[in-house]
């Protein structure tokens, strides 16, 4: 089902992307109101107002929204002088994890501020024929502290959600599925309207590996990327398989080479890889898929990664790529199918938006779609409450201890950067 008909009448789109002089940081560009991100080691793309914006839901959603954008784009008039990928028109997106009751988005941004090897640029767009204003970055109002955060549960206690761990290990172990990802969610309240650059500016800061999002009320930092397609190349970076970090540097290296040879964790992250790669494969003439993952550090967690690559072999985009991969081995578990009805039954809990991709599309379909993991989605209207989710892949082998040990270390870039 989707809100709007696909044949309503296309706005006219034009947008115009000019140079300029390096602004400074770009999350320091942004306004307070519904800022739109995706940023990583600085480099990205910040923007804000909303020109025009497309809301589905149901399984079609993906390819509803790629139909949406790419009317709306054929057509377009675009003066871009700079010709990088993200530059021109860009949608940002947030897609559900599943069929449920909330809506995914596709939002047109008025203006967006982009950085890319050493060039900066300001696009701007209207959707009524005429040309967009001349591209110019406002001065925007200092960034408020979010005040003293509380948290506390969500529709699980830990414990609680420590024994559907135990109880989808021993159907793991019985042999009704390989992989299930089980999530948790924590609630918290801040006591006045958040301002979601206070920890938009901290999660870039102190996750720069990751890529920092925020679009449409769903913000955070995620390590995985699920696809991007750039000039005819298609990349992933596939992670499953987690150990906590310690604080200890010495021992952390250690523990990063325990995880590359556990064979429970090596056996997790195969299922992962092989998940990505068979739905890459029809959008792809060719591909590089490693042989053996190597250990990325965060700083609250490794995880064993993957980075595939492949050559494009017809014409699909990376939204459409985005949906065809979702939901991989990492957010959903091996097979699919039974491991969603296992996530419906155990979790008791609307994953909504976490878990699912999030990212950009321009006017060629070149973009970059992460999954949004231990991330956090805000009310709409008070921006008060917060719902953070973050969860782990159980296998025959999981500790369901350890594993809610994994989640806690997975929610502590969300706290921290709501914490003042
Ligand atoms: C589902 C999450 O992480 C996935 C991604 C990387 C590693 C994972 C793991 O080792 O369990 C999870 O599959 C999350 O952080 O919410």
């Amino acid at each position: 089902m989707t809100s709007a008909p696909l044949t309503a009448q296309v706005p006219a789109l034009v947008a115009r992307t000019v140079e300029i002089p390096d602004p400074g940081p770009l999350l320091s560009t942004l306004p307070s109101e519904a800022p739109l991100v995706w940023v990583r080691r600085g480099e990205g793309l910040a923007g804000w107002g909303e020109a025009a914006r497309f809301d589905v839901k149901g399984s079609a959603r993906f390819t509803e929204a790629d139909k949406w954008w790419r009317n709306l784009t054929r057509t377009a008039v675009i003066r871009d002088e700079v010709q990088l990928p993200g530059t021109g028109p860009v949608a940002f997106g947030s897609f559900t994890f599943d069929d449920g009751p909330t809506s995914s988005s596709l939002v047109l941004p008025e203006t967006v501020v982009g950085h890319r090897e050493g060039r900066w640029w300001v696009t701007t767009v209207s959707v009524n024929g005429d040309l967009p204003p001349w591209p110019s970055l406002p001065s925007v109002a200092p960034i408020k502290r979010p005040g003293p955060v509380t948290f506390a549960d969500g529709s699980r206690s830990g414990a609680e959600w420590g024994r559907i761990v135990a109880d989808a290990v021993s159907r793991i172990n019985a042999g009704e599925l390989e992989k299930v990802v089980l999530a948790r969610e924590l609630i918290a309240e801040t006591p006045r309207q958040l301002d979601l650059r206070w920890p938009l500016r901290r999660l870039s800061d102190r996750y720069p590996r990751c890529w920092t999002f925020s679009v449409d009320g769903v913000l955070g930092a995620t390590p995985e990327l699920l696809v991007r397609r750039e000039r005819g190349l298609v990349t992933s970076r596939v992670l499953a398989g987690t150990i906590r970090r310690t604080r200890d540097d010495v021992h952390d290296l250690a523990l990063a080479a325990s995880l590359a040879r556990s064979s429970k964790d090596l056996e997790e992250h195969e299922f992962a890889v092989r998940s990505v790669a068979d739905a890459l494969a029809p959008f792809c003439s060719s591909m590089n898929i490693p042989e053996t993952p190597f250990v990325l550090h965060l700083p609250n967690v490794m995880h064993l990664a993957t980075d595939l690559a492949g050559v494009t072999s017809g014409q699909a985009s990376s939204l459409l790529m985005a949906g065809a991969l979702h939901p991989s081995a990492a957010v959903g578990g091996t097979p699919t199918k039974k491991a969603q009805e296992m996530i419906r039954e155990l979790e008791a809990l609307d994953r909504g938006r976490y878990a699912a991709p999030v990212g950009w599309i321009d006017s060629s379909g070149d973009g970059e779609w992460g999954i949004a993991l231990r991330c956090a989605q805000v009310d709409s209207s008070e921006r008060t409450r917060l719902r953070l989710f973050a969860g782990c892949g159980i296998v025959a082998g999981s500790d369901p201890t350890a594993e809610l040990a994994e989640s806690v270390a997975k929610l502590v870039p969300m706290r921290d950067a709501l914490s003042t």
